[in-house]
């Protein structure tokens, strides 16, 4: 995502009736505090939190066909197919009403951050915020990202710790699950974090602070920044 999707929308005869959602991916290992932040960055900045994990745990426990599945994936600590989970935010973003959304603990692999944006593009048409000939169309396919991707870097035995005693009663919070899902992080989600740091998209937040330091270091990242104009600018 980014102007250039506006501007060739534009160029190509389409039309731009409503505003782009705005997507910030939150990233980090598991316990990291991705759950944690999002809550206080909802209060504070008026966005939609969608967790995939939450989404997920819903969807088991609603008694749907894929339930067992994603039951079993949890607990070995894979990855579910990204349709599944794409389907479930999909739903969540058109059910919300909202246009700022934070996605916390997606995309946790490439095939997950492909496969979204280019959701992404087709609920903007669905949308009709941007409407283009089929050539533009397969350009902005491989242009939509989210706005900026929140990592929040942890060491493992700190996440370890804070899983041990998150007392949800999850199936995956125990010790051998755990450590499936550190390596699932590394081999799989941590690529992701880098694809789009070479994009120069990551903030990478120290998350080994307590609370509340770590999301004064949010709120730097989420407040507008005041232009400072010169002297010539102003007068322009
Ligand atoms: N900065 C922090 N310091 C100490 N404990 C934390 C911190 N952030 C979150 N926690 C606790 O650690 C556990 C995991 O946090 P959570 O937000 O669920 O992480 P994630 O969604 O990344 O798995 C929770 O019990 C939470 O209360
Ligand atoms: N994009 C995602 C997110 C979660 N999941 C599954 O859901 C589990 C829990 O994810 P979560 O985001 O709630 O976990 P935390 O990082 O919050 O501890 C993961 O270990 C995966 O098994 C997934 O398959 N795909
Ligand atoms: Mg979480």
């Amino acid at each position: 995502m980014g102007t250039a999707v506006d501007a060739v929308a534009k160029e190509a005869n389409g039309s731009v009736t409503e505003k782009k959602p705005t997507v910030v991916f939150v990233l980090g290992g598991p316990g990291s505090g991705k759950g944690t932040q999002c809550a206080n960055i909802v209060q504070h900045f008026g966005y939609t939190h969608l967790s995939a994990g939450d989404l997920l745990r819903a969807e088991i426990k609603s008694g749907s066909e894929n339930g067992t599945m994603i039951q079993n994936m949890i607990k070995e600590g894979k990855i579910v197919p990204s349709e599944v989970t794409i389907k479930l935010l999909q739903k969540a973003m058109q059910e919300s009403g909202n246009d700022k959304f934070l996605i916390d603990g997606f995309p946790r692999n490439e095939e997950n951050r492909a496969a979204f944006e280019a959701v992404l593009f087709q609920y903007m048409l669905s949308l009709r915020v941007i409407d283009v000939c089929a050539e533009i169309k397969s350009f902005l396919q491989t242009k939509i990202e989210p706005e900026f991707v929140l990592f929040f870097d942890c060491p493992e035995e700190e996440m370890e710790q804070r899983i041990l005693s998150r007392n949800q009663g999850r199936e995956d919070d125990n010790v051998e699950t755990i450590r499936k899902r550190f390596k699932v992080f590394l081999e799989s989600s941590l690529p992701v974090i880098e694809y789009y740091d070479a994009k120069g998209k990551v903030r990478k937040i120290d998350a080994a602070k307590p609370v509340e330091e770590v999301f004064e270091a949010v709120k730097t990242i989420f407040t507008p920044k005041e232009k400072v104009k010169c002297h010539r600018c102003a007068i322009l």
